[in-house]
């Protein structure tokens, strides 16, 4: 079991080439780490390989299926920039509500106030809207996670308490784990494995 992606090439539209012949796995239960220069294009691979955006080339396999084939997608995406990825019109009720209804246990271990149900995501902070973000994407169908510099926004003690949570919960879940992180030292506590984006990546010529 696992989330695979072979050869996969990523041409900008009407830009350049980002990445060639990229390979990567992410086994049930591991917890991987993916690092790389500003920009070389890790974002991009986070999207590819959560279904969002089509490589130009490639495939992206999930238990040996397509990625994005029809039904509940199995890898979810949390990112940098929480107030991105919700609807600024919608309580964070319904912003969870869409995806799964949530277990209270979860909830809490993700530190998330009763309270904060009723807001719209600019009545939260960014910290508070990741933890709903994470909530969101650690749905009972979820077999992988991608973390793409997910605690940005956090300071080290509740960066490190809310990974401290995540690595418990994908243990628990045999979830994969793919965290993207510029933060060395924090990939090498969290993580089993710690790849670098081919160097080739930045250095692709148009
Ligand atoms: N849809 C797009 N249109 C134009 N340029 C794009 C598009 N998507 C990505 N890029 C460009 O591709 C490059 C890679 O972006 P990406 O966000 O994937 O990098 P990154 O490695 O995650 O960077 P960082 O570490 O700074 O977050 C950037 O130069 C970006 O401007």
């Amino acid at each position: 079991m696992s989330l695979r992606a072979t050869d996969l090439a990523y041409r900008v539209p009407g830009g350049h080439q980002l990445f060639t012949g990229l390979d990567l796995r992410v086994e049930a239960g591991q917890v991987v780490g993916l690092t790389g220069e500003s920009g070389c294009g890790k974002s991009t691979l986070a999207r590819i390989l959560a279904g969002h955006l089509p490589p130009t080339t490639g495939t992206v396999l999930t238990d040996g299926y397509p990625v994005n084939a029809p039904g509940p997608r199995p890898v979810q995406l949390v990112q940098q920039h929480p107030e991105k990825a919700v609807n600024p019109r919608w309580t964070m009720r319904s912003v969870v509500a869409e995806a799964h209804d949530p277990d209270p246990a979860l909830c809490e271990r993700l530190g998330i106030r009763a309270e904060w149900y009723g807001r719209r995501p600019a009545e939260l902070s960014g910290g508070e809207l990741q933890r709903f973000c994470l909530l969101r994407a650690l749905g009972p169908r979820t077999r992988y996670l991608i973390a793409d510099e997910m605690t940005a926004m956090f300071d080290t003690l509740t960066q490190a308490e809310l990974f401290a949570v995540v690595r418990d919960i994908v243990t628990e879940r045999s979830i994969g784990l793919l965290v993207i992180s510029h933060d060395i030292p924090l990939l090498d506590r969290l993580c089993d494995e710690i790849v670098a984006m081919p160097e080739q990546a930045s250095a692709v010529s148009p």
